[in-house]
């Protein structure tokens, strides 16, 4: 089934401006083009010049789409690149999407690894955040966390992910209370399968056979086009009395079996 995602009304994120992370690719792509087809202009973010690049290239407007190259795990130039993006834009919405891990059992996570992914999936969110949060606060904005289905549940072969993603979702509601004075909103959306570039042809077996048939209720894969619309409606008038939320995206997947990347989660 092919999923109609374009809802919004054309003008739902006009005089926005937003800076997201990973745009340059997958789901923070999806996210980036959207928001420009409603009427934001976007800063995206991430280390590769060319796919950010790529990214302006298939935007409605190129106008409205910059690109700052950045390592969000590097935290002087975090401040930098976000600063620069606050000054010479405002900042009404933030997207931290770059993320990402590889898939082990937790014996199978080393102290250096288990860093690697909590410094991604934790620490650089918290860094962006704090770095956007006086433009945050000027623009009266909100702040949109990817995250991943089932993180309040649990999943075979992300314990460094799902714990730093819980993290997320403790601190984006956290910050929803400390934040609510100036008007700044955070909300967390978790997809479930997006079949993105990321999930190597390797992974494909696994993916189709267990994940998507098996731990997903609704039998398909999402979208990224639907996270992107969903972020939007989050960032718009619409979602204006919502914070401190955790949206599932899933299929339904946070209330099967759910996502596990372990194949013996299926047998
Ligand atoms: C078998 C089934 C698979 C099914 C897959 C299905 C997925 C379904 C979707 C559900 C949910 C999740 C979705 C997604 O997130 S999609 C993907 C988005 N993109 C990615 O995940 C790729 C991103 N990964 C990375 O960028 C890097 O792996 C990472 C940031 C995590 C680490 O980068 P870094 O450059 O810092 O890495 P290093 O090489 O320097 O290594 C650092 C330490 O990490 C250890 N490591 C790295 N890879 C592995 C591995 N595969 N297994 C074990 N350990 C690993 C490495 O050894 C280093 O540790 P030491 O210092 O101790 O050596
Ligand atoms: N695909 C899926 O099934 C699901 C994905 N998610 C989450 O959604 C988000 C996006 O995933 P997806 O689009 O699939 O993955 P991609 O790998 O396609 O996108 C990740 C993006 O993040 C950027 N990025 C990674 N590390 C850094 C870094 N250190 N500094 C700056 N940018 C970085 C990458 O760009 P560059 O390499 O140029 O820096 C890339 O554009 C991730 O957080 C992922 O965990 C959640 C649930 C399911």
């Amino acid at each position: 089934m092919t999923a109609r995602t374009s809802v919004l009304a054309d003008t739902a994120c006009a005089g926005l401006s937003a800076l997201v992370t990973g745009a340059g690719s997958g789901i923070g792509r999806a996210i980036t083009l959207r928001l420009v087809e409603l009427g934001a202009r976007v800063t995206g973010l991430g280390r590769r010049a060319e796919t950010l690049a790529e990214t302006g290239s298939l935007a409605a407007d190129r106008e409205r789409y910059d690109y700052e190259v950045c390592d969000v795990r590097d935290t002087e130039a975090v401040v930098a690149a976000v600063g620069r993006t606050g000054a010479r834009h405002g900042l009404g919405l933030l997207v931290n999407n770059a993320g990402g891990q590889f898939f082990a059992p937790a014996t199978g996570i080393s102290a250096g690894g288990w860093r690697a992914v909590i410094d991604l999936n934790l620490t650089a969110a918290f860094t962006v955040t704090m770095a956007a949060y006086p433009f945050l606060a000027e623009a009266g904005g909100s702040v949109v966390n990817i995250s991943l289905s089932g993180v309040e549940r649990g999943g075979m072969g992300m314990a460094h992910s799902v714990a730093a993603r819980s993290g997320i979702l403790g601190l984006t509601r956290t910050l929803a209370l400390e934040w609510a004075k100036d008007g700044v909103r955070l909300n967390c959306v978790g997809p479930g399968t997006v079949l993105t570039s990321a999930l190597s042809d390797e992974a494909g077996r696994h993916v189709h056979d267990n994940l998507v048939a098996r731990g997903t209720p609704m039998r398909r894969a999402t979208a990224p086009e639907e996270v992107a619309e969903l972020v939007a409606f989050l960032a718009g008038p619409a979602g204006a009395m919502m914070t401190g939320q955790l949206i599932q995206i899933d299929g339904g997947a946070h209330l099967g079996p759910g996502l596990h990347m372990l194949p013996e989660a299926y047998a």
